[in-house]
Protein backbone atom coordinates (compact mmCIF):
# COMPACT_ATOMS: atom_id res chain seq x y z
CA UNK A 1 0.00 0.00 0.00
CA UNK A 2 1.36 3.44 -0.63
CA UNK A 3 2.28 5.72 2.09
CA UNK A 4 -0.88 8.19 2.78
CA UNK A 5 1.93 11.45 3.54
CA UNK A 6 5.47 11.27 2.50
CA UNK A 7 8.09 14.07 4.00
CA UNK A 8 10.76 14.32 1.41
CA UNK A 9 13.95 16.78 2.51
CA UNK A 10 11.98 19.09 4.51
CA UNK A 11 14.02 21.60 6.70
CA UNK A 12 13.13 24.31 8.26
CA UNK A 13 14.92 27.24 10.25
CA UNK A 14 14.02 29.76 12.48
CA UNK A 15 16.37 32.91 11.64
CA UNK A 16 20.30 31.27 12.04
CA UNK A 17 18.43 27.99 13.70
CA UNK A 18 17.88 25.06 11.80
CA UNK A 19 15.07 23.31 13.57
CA UNK A 20 14.86 20.35 11.03
CA UNK A 21 17.27 19.45 8.20
CA UNK A 22 16.56 17.59 5.61
CA UNK A 23 13.92 15.32 7.00
CA UNK A 24 12.07 12.47 5.00
CA UNK A 25 9.56 10.15 6.35
CA UNK A 26 6.61 7.94 5.37
CA UNK A 27 3.02 7.33 7.17
CA UNK A 28 1.62 4.50 5.67
CA UNK A 29 -1.99 3.69 6.32
CA UNK A 30 -3.00 0.97 9.09
CA UNK A 31 0.64 1.38 11.16
CA UNK A 32 2.26 3.36 13.38
CA UNK A 33 5.05 5.75 13.11
CA UNK A 34 6.62 6.56 16.13
CA UNK A 35 8.48 10.00 16.36
CA UNK A 36 11.61 10.32 19.10
CA UNK A 37 14.01 12.41 20.54
CA UNK A 38 15.46 14.47 22.88
CA UNK A 39 14.12 17.57 23.86
CA UNK A 40 14.75 20.38 20.85
CA UNK A 41 15.24 17.48 18.31
CA UNK A 42 12.57 18.94 16.41
CA UNK A 43 9.76 16.76 16.92
CA UNK A 44 7.09 19.67 17.74
CA UNK A 45 8.49 21.50 14.32
CA UNK A 46 8.38 18.49 12.22
CA UNK A 47 4.01 17.96 13.54
CA UNK A 48 3.40 21.51 12.89
CA UNK A 49 4.67 21.15 9.30
CA UNK A 50 2.83 17.83 9.13
CA UNK A 51 -0.22 19.81 10.40
CA UNK A 52 0.00 22.86 8.34
CA UNK A 53 1.00 25.13 11.48
CA UNK A 54 3.70 26.14 9.49
CA UNK A 55 5.35 25.49 6.23
CA UNK A 56 8.55 23.93 5.77
CA UNK A 57 11.42 26.28 4.67
CA UNK A 58 12.23 23.65 1.73
CA UNK A 59 11.16 20.41 0.69
CA UNK A 60 8.23 18.55 -0.52
CA UNK A 61 4.93 17.09 1.25
CA UNK A 62 2.49 14.97 -0.60
CA UNK A 63 -0.16 13.49 0.15
CA UNK A 64 -2.29 10.31 -0.74
CA UNK A 65 0.58 10.89 -4.00
CA UNK A 66 0.27 14.16 -4.48
CA UNK A 67 1.93 17.27 -3.63
CA UNK A 68 0.05 19.77 -0.51
CA UNK A 69 1.43 23.16 0.77
CA UNK A 70 -1.09 24.12 3.55
CA UNK A 71 -1.75 27.33 4.02
CA UNK A 72 -3.26 26.77 7.45
CA UNK A 73 -4.50 24.10 10.00
CA UNK A 74 -8.10 24.00 8.64
CA UNK A 75 -6.81 23.50 5.21
CA UNK A 76 -4.63 20.52 6.34
CA UNK A 77 -7.88 19.15 8.53
CA UNK A 78 -9.53 19.28 5.26
CA UNK A 79 -6.95 16.66 3.98
CA UNK A 80 -7.90 14.92 6.65
CA UNK A 81 -5.01 15.17 9.09
CA UNK A 82 -6.28 15.32 12.38
CA UNK A 83 -3.79 16.19 15.53
CA UNK A 84 -4.26 15.57 19.50
CA UNK A 85 -2.33 17.66 21.65
CA UNK A 86 -0.77 16.62 24.99
CA UNK A 87 -3.27 19.10 27.00
CA UNK A 88 -6.39 18.10 25.38
CA UNK A 89 -9.66 18.05 27.21
CA UNK A 90 -8.32 21.35 29.37
CA UNK A 91 -11.53 22.73 29.80
CA UNK A 92 -12.52 20.45 32.81
CA UNK A 93 -16.33 22.71 32.97
CA UNK A 94 -17.61 21.97 29.73
CA UNK A 95 -19.77 18.81 28.96
CA UNK A 96 -18.10 15.32 27.45
CA UNK A 97 -20.59 16.46 24.30
CA UNK A 98 -19.84 20.06 23.73
CA UNK A 99 -16.03 18.81 24.02
CA UNK A 100 -16.31 15.95 21.50
CA UNK A 101 -17.81 18.76 18.75
CA UNK A 102 -15.86 22.17 19.84
CA UNK A 103 -18.06 24.59 17.81
CA UNK A 104 -19.09 21.57 15.47
CA UNK A 105 -21.99 20.58 16.78
CA UNK A 106 -25.55 19.16 15.08
CA UNK A 107 -27.80 21.97 15.03
CA UNK A 108 -32.04 22.14 14.30
CA UNK A 109 -34.38 24.37 12.30
CA UNK A 110 -33.20 27.05 9.63
CA UNK A 111 -32.32 30.72 9.86
CA UNK A 112 -33.30 32.74 12.97
CA UNK A 113 -34.23 29.45 14.14
CA UNK A 114 -31.31 27.32 14.18
CA UNK A 115 -30.37 26.38 17.21
CA UNK A 116 -27.89 23.95 18.78
CA UNK A 117 -29.45 20.02 18.74
CA UNK A 118 -28.31 18.80 22.34
CA UNK A 119 -29.83 15.74 21.89
CA UNK A 120 -27.97 14.68 19.22
CA UNK A 121 -24.78 16.20 19.83
CA UNK A 122 -24.97 14.03 22.88
CA UNK A 123 -26.20 10.84 21.53
CA UNK A 124 -23.81 11.48 18.65
CA UNK A 125 -20.63 11.91 21.14
CA UNK A 126 -21.58 9.10 23.77
CA UNK A 127 -22.11 6.74 20.85
CA UNK A 128 -18.73 7.53 19.51
CA UNK A 129 -17.12 7.66 23.00
CA UNK A 130 -18.18 4.31 23.66
CA UNK A 131 -16.91 2.38 20.36
CA UNK A 132 -13.01 3.77 21.33
CA UNK A 133 -13.92 1.86 24.25
CA UNK A 134 -14.37 4.31 27.04
CA UNK A 135 -17.54 2.40 29.03
CA UNK A 136 -17.47 4.40 32.17
CA UNK A 137 -19.21 7.42 30.36
CA UNK A 138 -22.37 6.76 30.40
CA UNK A 139 -24.23 10.54 29.45
CA UNK A 140 -22.33 13.12 27.64
CA UNK A 141 -23.84 15.88 29.38
CA UNK A 142 -21.58 15.04 32.04
CA UNK A 143 -18.42 17.04 32.35
CA UNK A 144 -15.11 16.75 31.07
CA UNK A 145 -13.79 17.14 34.46
CA UNK A 146 -15.35 14.26 35.88
CA UNK A 147 -12.89 12.21 33.07
CA UNK A 148 -9.59 10.58 33.59
CA UNK A 149 -6.78 11.86 31.23
CA UNK A 150 -6.83 8.64 29.12
CA UNK A 151 -10.36 9.06 28.66
CA UNK A 152 -10.04 12.74 27.39
CA UNK A 153 -7.18 11.88 24.96
CA UNK A 154 -9.38 8.70 23.59
CA UNK A 155 -12.16 11.42 23.68
CA UNK A 156 -10.24 13.32 21.31
CA UNK A 157 -9.29 11.06 19.49
CA UNK A 158 -12.64 10.01 18.66
CA UNK A 159 -13.13 13.35 17.66
CA UNK A 160 -11.02 13.28 15.21
CA UNK A 161 -11.93 10.30 13.57
CA UNK A 162 -15.46 11.26 13.82
CA UNK A 163 -14.54 14.37 12.09
CA UNK A 164 -12.83 12.47 9.05
CA UNK A 165 -9.28 12.12 10.20
CA UNK A 166 -7.26 9.80 7.81
CA UNK A 167 -3.71 10.77 9.58
CA UNK A 168 -3.70 11.05 13.17
CA UNK A 169 -0.82 12.80 14.65
CA UNK A 170 -0.79 12.21 18.66
CA UNK A 171 1.52 14.44 19.99
CA UNK A 172 2.99 13.21 22.97
CA UNK A 173 -0.20 11.27 24.40
CA UNK A 174 1.23 9.84 26.97
CA UNK A 175 3.15 12.07 28.47
CA UNK A 176 0.90 12.34 31.36
CA UNK A 177 -0.51 9.08 32.30
CA UNK A 178 -0.16 6.43 34.74
CA UNK A 179 0.56 3.22 33.46
CA UNK A 180 -3.30 2.17 33.39
CA UNK A 181 -4.15 5.11 31.59
CA UNK A 182 -1.76 4.95 29.01
CA UNK A 183 -3.26 1.96 28.26
CA UNK A 184 -6.21 3.47 27.37
CA UNK A 185 -4.76 5.34 24.51
CA UNK A 186 -2.33 2.68 23.34
CA UNK A 187 -5.34 0.14 22.92
CA UNK A 188 -6.91 2.70 20.97
CA UNK A 189 -4.14 3.53 18.66
CA UNK A 190 -4.09 -0.37 18.27
CA UNK A 191 -8.03 0.23 17.16
CA UNK A 192 -7.26 3.02 15.23
CA UNK A 193 -4.21 1.33 13.27
CA UNK A 194 -7.10 -2.01 12.92
CA UNK A 195 -9.44 0.54 10.85
CA UNK A 196 -7.02 1.28 8.36
CA UNK A 197 -5.66 4.88 10.37
CA UNK A 198 -1.94 6.31 9.64
CA UNK A 199 -0.66 7.27 13.20
CA UNK A 200 2.45 9.30 14.04
CA UNK A 201 3.10 9.07 17.34
CA UNK A 202 5.59 11.56 19.05
CA UNK A 203 6.35 10.04 22.56
CA UNK A 204 9.92 9.92 24.91
CA UNK A 205 8.41 6.78 26.00
CA UNK A 206 11.00 3.90 24.43
CA UNK A 207 8.29 1.20 26.32
CA UNK A 208 5.41 2.52 24.28
CA UNK A 209 6.88 3.25 21.24
CA UNK A 210 8.21 -0.15 21.07
CA UNK A 211 4.71 -1.40 22.20
CA UNK A 212 2.55 -0.11 19.21
CA UNK A 213 5.23 1.16 16.27
CA UNK A 214 5.56 -0.25 12.96
CA UNK A 215 8.28 2.36 11.88
CA UNK A 216 10.66 4.37 13.98
CA UNK A 217 12.29 7.61 12.82
CA UNK A 218 14.97 9.30 15.64
CA UNK A 219 15.63 13.02 15.18
CA UNK A 220 18.66 14.10 17.46
CA UNK A 221 19.28 18.24 16.78
CA UNK A 222 16.71 18.44 13.73
CA UNK A 223 18.54 15.66 11.81
CA UNK A 224 17.40 11.60 11.31
CA UNK A 225 19.30 10.38 13.63
CA UNK A 226 17.84 7.02 12.93
CA UNK A 227 14.76 5.32 10.75
CA UNK A 228 13.94 1.85 11.18
CA UNK A 229 10.90 -0.72 11.20
CA UNK A 230 9.82 -2.83 14.00
CA UNK A 231 11.92 -5.45 15.19
CA UNK A 232 14.92 -4.46 13.81
CA UNK A 233 16.77 -2.76 16.78
CA UNK A 234 16.39 -4.05 20.69
CA UNK A 235 15.25 -2.00 22.76
CA UNK A 236 18.45 -1.26 24.70
CA UNK A 237 19.59 0.16 20.97
CA UNK A 238 16.29 2.30 20.54
CA UNK A 239 16.94 3.50 24.49
CA UNK A 240 20.76 4.60 23.31
CA UNK A 241 19.36 6.54 20.09
CA UNK A 242 16.99 8.40 21.74
CA UNK A 243 19.33 9.36 24.53
CA UNK A 244 21.67 10.65 22.05
CA UNK A 245 24.26 7.65 21.80
CA UNK A 246 27.50 9.01 24.14
CA UNK A 247 25.62 10.46 26.93
CA UNK A 248 23.86 7.28 27.74
CA UNK A 249 27.24 5.62 27.63
CA UNK A 250 28.24 7.98 29.59
CA UNK A 251 25.97 7.63 32.52
CA UNK A 252 26.39 4.27 33.01
CA UNK A 253 23.50 2.56 30.61
CA UNK A 254 25.72 1.60 27.57
CA UNK A 255 26.66 -1.44 27.92
N1 LIG B 1 9.19 29.55 16.59
C1 LIG B 1 10.49 29.28 16.78
N2 LIG B 1 11.41 30.25 16.73
C2 LIG B 1 12.71 30.00 16.90
N3 LIG B 1 13.22 28.78 17.16
C3 LIG B 1 12.36 27.76 17.22
C4 LIG B 1 10.95 27.94 17.04
N4 LIG B 1 10.34 26.73 17.16
C5 LIG B 1 11.33 25.84 17.42
N5 LIG B 1 12.53 26.45 17.45
C6 LIG B 1 13.81 25.77 17.66
O1 LIG B 1 13.87 24.64 16.84
C7 LIG B 1 14.50 23.55 17.52
C8 LIG B 1 13.57 22.35 17.54
O2 LIG B 1 12.47 22.62 18.40
P1 LIG B 1 11.19 21.69 18.56
O3 LIG B 1 10.24 22.41 19.47
O4 LIG B 1 10.69 21.30 17.23
O5 LIG B 1 11.78 20.42 19.29
P2 LIG B 1 11.02 19.22 20.03
O6 LIG B 1 11.73 17.99 19.62
O7 LIG B 1 9.58 19.31 19.76
O8 LIG B 1 11.26 19.49 21.56
P3 LIG B 1 10.25 19.28 22.81
O9 LIG B 1 10.22 17.81 23.07
O10 LIG B 1 10.93 20.05 23.87
O11 LIG B 1 8.94 19.85 22.40
C9 LIG B 1 14.88 24.06 18.89
O12 LIG B 1 16.23 24.48 18.85
C10 LIG B 1 13.96 25.24 19.09
O13 LIG B 1 14.56 26.20 19.93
Amino acid sequence: MPALMTLQSVSRSFGNNLALDDVSLEAYPGEVHCLLGDNGAGKSTLIKIMSGVTPPSSGTLTFDGRPVAFRSPRDAKAYGIGTVHQDVGSIPLISVARNFFLGNEPTKGWGPFRRLDHATANRIALEQIREMGIRRINDAGQLVGTMSGGERQALAIARALYFGARLLILDEPTAALGVKESKIVIDLMIKARAQGIALVFITHNATHALQVGDRFTVLIQGRIASQFRRGEKTREEVLNLMAGGEEFDAIGHGD
